[in-house]
């Protein structure tokens, strides 16, 4: 045999070698689900039997074995709190189910979507039931908003927690102790439970005496080390199912992993609940993915003109920074573009951290800038952008800091900037993460793709089968011109420098692949910011692979050959690289996919109305901006709406004395349109109404307010 021949045919087992790898570690992949879903379907197994086949699991893929759904005795009371109360038209998914089952004595576990309306799951049986309801949640902040907003509604709720008044704490512990005064909501944090004593034994005779209505875990994530806010604290809470096993437990969470699921029925000792889970999808984000300009000052820039130009009127959005001297470097520079922008980062002292945060609740801040440690606790619901200034570590960490944007229900956007010298960045600082660099390599899929809709890599992401994006994302809102160029040869190209290189001992990171490359002839017909994405892509397809080497003062990445490289070497493989064409991607907004609702004078007024009533009281109005508000809120501030509405009707009514006929009546009906989009948030768009507001135009939110009389 020829020396050629041997070399070749070693080349030939080492690239089946590496696909026979690459087989085992998707049999590897496919094997962990299949582990999980097996204790998975154990445990649902062992809950039917212990419990003589009743209910058991409901939503979380395993099928419904007791419906929640049917008719229930407390139904007519629920339908009249929730209206007439809360101020909620109709339920969300899943809300009516979770609240019978809460209703009918069941521990239940909720995981539903930042901003799908958790709070309501267990706010309206703590108003139902007898006695009072007891909620654990993690942050003060979070309790504080909730405690201001159910009183705001007239529900005697408390909190028990440092800062709670010595008066204050004598009514709760009489409350609970003797059942006098009247208390329905009692919020505190896991460290109450877990360290005071004198609480527990109050509890311990309220439950005696047959007053404990329910318990409440918010944040139920916190309870597992797996969770991405871990807390001690919430470890303990399992007493609270030994102590009191008949009184019904609802824990709630935003987003949980099954390991995390299974880690908390465990630990709060619920085994046995109904489990809600509710789609990720969150139908009011637009997506969105833009080019990152590689001059720091001109990301700035456009994100500057995306601010002014899509939210003029100080609607509150957050930008997300790689780190903390970006942070600060970035609020500045957007206040020196006229925007108000203030910083937000762990490096800072508690009482500057919650001034900040509190002048960005008011509204009295429009912008703020953070790394993640701006994260839970952000109780707002009228977010409507979150910008990524950089690419976020994992599709999970993206989804749920996106998710801030938009709990209101009403259209927002999320905004993520990619460049790919950005990756080394992240890959530096999460290579030594269990699956960091995978994860990682999935949201850089996300960034680089150009034509799949954007909501389909979430979908993946959480095993949960595909939904319409309805246009929500970038790649679905516009057919843009995407060219898809063969650049097997410039990738051969990059694999044989590498290998040059290599061979000389030498490491080049990626932008000293990219320059060396340019340098070459073969790069002059693809920019040098496609040669860049394609070392990236190739990185995620493991062609090539990251490499990292510790200094004193940092971690390097530096590109070689991946798995796959020979491959390539040889010829085997086409790679292809899809460049945006002629149309100017930058500029698309959810605006201009004629998403987003149209801003009349009407609308901008009765928003600042919401933010003022909100502001005094506690950010409970979003939603009321909704077909019917309810009875209690439209004693409290129906006069107001009217006012503002009757002023604005004359304003109109002069202005359409200068008009024509027509166009003022085509004016009416687009005005009709954005009220309708942005009073029902959720797209039902109820046609009669918006046929009678066209004929009586003075009228137009009359119809709505006055629903509950007609
Ligand atoms: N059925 C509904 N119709 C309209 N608005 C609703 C409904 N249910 C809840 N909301 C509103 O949705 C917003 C978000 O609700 P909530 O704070 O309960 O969300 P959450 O699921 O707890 O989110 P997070 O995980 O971020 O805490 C609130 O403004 C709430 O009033
Ligand atoms: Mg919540």
């Amino acid at each position: 045999m020829e020396t050629e021949d041997i070399l070749q045919e070693l080349l030939n087992v080492e690239v089946e070698l590496q696909e026979v790898q690459e087989q085992i570690n998707a049999l590897i992949g496919r094997q962990e689900k299949l582990q999980e879903r097996k204790s998975e379907l154990k445990s649902v197994l062992e809950a039917c039997g212990s419990d003589s086949g009743s209910a058991s699991n409901n939503g979380g893929g395993v099928g419904a074995v007791e419906d929640y759904s049917g008719t229930f005795d407390w139904d007519a009371e629920a339908e009249d709190v929730r209206l007439n109360v809360f101020g909620i038209s109709s339920y969300r998914a899943n809300q009516r189910e979770i609240i019978n089952a809460i209703m009918s004595g069941r521990d239940v576990l909720v995981i539903m979507a930042a901003g799908g309306g958790k709070s309501l799951c267990y706010q309206l049986p703590a108003i139902l039931r007898d006695g009072i309801a007891l909620v654990v949640s993690p942050l003060l902040s979070l309790i504080q908003d909730q405690v201001m907003g159910l009183t705001a509604l007239g529900i005697p709720a408390y909190m028990l927690t440092s800062t709670t008044s010595k008066e204050d704490e004598k009514f709760i512990y009489k409350a609970l102790e003797k059942g006098e005064g009247e208390l329905k909501i009692l919020y505190v944090t896991p460290e109450k439970v877990s360290k005071s004593k004198r609480f527990v034994s109050k509890l311990e005779k309220c439950h005696h005496s047959g007053r404990l209505s329910l318990i409440a875990i918010d944040e139920a994530h916190c309870c597992s080390q797996w969770g991405h806010d871990f807390r001690p604290d919430y470890k303990n809470l399992g007493i609270l199912k030994t102590q009191f096993p008949d009184v019904p437990t609802v824990a709630l969470t935003a987003t949980a992993t099954w390991k995390v699921q299974i880690d908390l029925m465990e630990m709060l000792r619920i085994p046995k609940c109904v489990k809600f889970v509710s789609t990720v999808n969150r139908p009011n984000l637009f997506y969105m993915v833009r080019e990152k300009p590689s001059v720091g000052k001109l990301v700035i820039d456009e994100i500057a003109e995306f601010i002014r130009g899509s939210y003029p009127n100080n609607e509150s959005g957050i930008v997300y920074c790689f780190s903390r001297k970006e942070c600060e470097q970035v609020a500045k520079e957007l206040r020196d573009r006229g925007i108000s922008a203030d910083y937000y980062h762990a490096d800072m002292d508690v009482k500057a951290r919650e001034r900040v945060h509190m002048r960005w609740s008011n509204g009295k801040l429009q912008v703020i800038v953070g790394t993640v440690a701006f994260g839970m606790g952000i109780n707002k619901p009228d977010v409507r952008f979150v910008i990524h200034h950089s690419l976020s570590k994992s599709m999970e960490t993206y989804y749920q800091e996106s998710g801030r944007a938009g709990r209101d229900g009403l259209p927002s956007e999320c905004l993520l900037f990619f460049r790919p010298g950005d990756v080394p960045r992240q890959s530096s600082m999460v290579f030594y993460e269990n699956s960091g660099l995978q994860n990682l390599y999935d949201i850089v899929r996300y960034c680089q793709e150009k034509r799949e809709c954007r909501r389909k890599a979430f979908f993946r992401h959480f095993a949960e089968p595909y939904q319409d994006c309805n246009g929500m994302c970038d790649n679905c809102a516009f057919s843009s011109e995407v060219k898809e160029v063969d650049v097997t040869r410039h990738a051969k190209s990059i694999v044989s420098t590498l290998h040059d290189v290599q061979q000389n001992d030498q490491k080049l990171t990626m932008l000293q692949l990219v320059d060396k490359m340019k340098r070459k002839e073969l790069g002059s017909d693809i920019k040098k910011e496609e040669m860049e994405h394609l070392v990236i892509q190739l990185i995620v397809k493991r062609i090539l692979k990251e490499e990292f080497q510790h200094t004193a003062y940092a971690t390097n990445a530096y590109v070689a050959i991946g798995l796959l490289g020979k491959q390539v070497l040889q010829g085997k493989s086409v790679i292809k690289l899809d460049i945006s064409g002629g149309q100017n991607r930058k500029a698309r907004t959810m605006k201009s996919a004629k998403c987003t609702l149209m801003s009349s004078d009407i609308e901008n007024k009765l928003d600042e109305l919401r933010k003022e009533l909100a502001f005094i009281h506690g950010g409970i109005f979003p939603h009321s901006l909704e077909k019917i508000i309810g009875k209690l809120k439209t004693q409290k501030y129906g006069e107001r709406i009217l006012e503002e509405i009757k002023k604005c009707s004359k304003f109109e009514q002069s202005d359409n004395d200068l008009m024509s006929e027509n166009t003022a009546a085509k004016r009416t009906s687009e005005e009709t349109k954005a009220w309708d989009n942005g009073v029902k948030g959720e797209g039902q768009i109820n046609e009669n109404r918006a046929a009678k507001r066209q004929k009586t135009k003075k009228a137009l939110v009359l119809i709505d307010t006055s629903e509950d009389e007609e």
